[in-house]
């Protein structure tokens, strides 16, 4: 913990992670979107790493909460505890501008819920930056070239999809289908297929060990010994899944993230169009760690994939950069 002024601050406000970045020194906190709450007085009792780890373990008295869903807020009381604590624990003492990211296509109440929230977490002023803007200029991209760049942001809640040119998006996508989608696919598949209930700890840990974009490239991967709730007995019971199981259990995420990618990639310009087939498309975001999963686009889209380097950090890093242009930002987005 360190203590600085009124630095201006960016925050990748995430379904499933948060990110603080501070001017000058980069990403300084990075931790799971989730609180612990007493559901009796309401008192935050964890928030953070510490939360997460009580996920599905929580006795009656405790509830483990992921106050963003989708990529916006689901619950404002909690999202605004969370963000204070991350403040606090980003060293922030004074009243700072904060910038935080939203998902391209929110609407104007769920934007201003998001700068409302930041506002009373502390911040002097708050203001939004689009997500797959702030990925790509986080992946390095050049945004401000009169050329054609796409990037696709795999989050937690939501795929953003966008082309961008000359500093601003030219069309975007975002669609409620990501990492958490995929996670709920696992858990239903394994419902199914083995009459076993597992929790969404266990079926994101299944998804990042031996989880796959293409049922083919995945005769490799697992099996991953998996225990949960029997169905039928009731009883804590351990099974085998394979790669090929993943696979096929978060088809149907993958296909919409491919077809949000064609229809993006429909409405761009010949020109930009152009500019994307030889550049290529850039994944970002946790899900575009997903096993196979440039391979799979690419050869849906005929166009190259590349995963940019550090995904996870990519938004929180381009919302910090963005924090250079604060006063055209603040304009911006007013
Ligand atoms: N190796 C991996 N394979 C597949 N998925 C992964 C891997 N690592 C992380 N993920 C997934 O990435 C997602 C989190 O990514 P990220 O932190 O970029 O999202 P977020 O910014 O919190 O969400 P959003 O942008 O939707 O608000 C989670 O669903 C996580 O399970």
């Amino acid at each position: 913990m360190f203590g600085f002024g009124a630095k201006n601050i960016g925050i990748d406000l995430g379904t499933a992670n948060t990110l603080v970045y501070v001017e000058g020194k980069g990403i300084v906190l990075n931790e799971p979107s989730v609180v612990a709450k007493d559901t009796s007085t309401g008192d935050v009792l964890a928030v953070g790493s510490e939360a997460r780890d009580m996920i599905g373990r929580t006795p009656a008295s405790i509830k483990a909460i992921r106050p963003m869903k989708d990529g916006v807020i689901a619950d404002y009381d909690t999202t605004v505890a969370m963000m204070k604590y991350f403040l606090q624990k980003s060293g922030a003492t004074g009243k700072p501008y904060v910038m935080v990211c939203v998902p391209s296509g929110v609407t104007e109440v769920e934007k201003r819920a998001v700068t409302d929230a930041t506002r009373v977490a502390g911040a002097k002023d708050a203001y939004v930056i689009e997500e797959p803007y702030a990925a790509a200029i986080g992946a390095g991209l050049p945004v401000m070239d009169p050329t054609g760049s796409m990037v696709v942001d795999i989050g937690g809640g939501t795929t953003d999809v966008a082309t961008i040119s000359l500093g601003g998006i030219v069309s975007a996508r975002s669609i409620r289908m990501a990492g958490d989608k995929m996670d709920e696919a696992i858990i239903s598949y394994v419902r199914q297929e083995f009459n076993l209930l597992i929790g969404e700890r266990t079926a994101e840990e299944i998804k990042m060990e031996i989880g796959s974009a293409s049922v083919e490239g995945a005769k490799d991967l697992g099996p991953m010994s998996v225990r949960g709730r029997d169905l039928v007995s009731g009883l804590p019971k351990t099974i085998d899944v394979s790669g090929e199981d993943v696979a096929k259990a978060v088809q149907e995420v993958v296909q919409a993230i491919i077809e949000a990618i064609k229809d993006t990639l429909e409405e761009t310009s010949p020109e930009i169009a152009a500019d994307v087939i030889d550049r290529g498309i850039v994944l970002t975001g946790g899900g575009a760690l997903l096993k196979n999963l440039p391979g799979v686009i690419s050869d849906a889209t005929g166009v190259p994939v590349f995963i940019a380097q550090d995904p996870l950090e990519c938004v929180a890093i381009g919302t910090g950069e963005s924090l250079k242009h604060i006063e055209l930002m603040k304009r911006r987005s007013r």
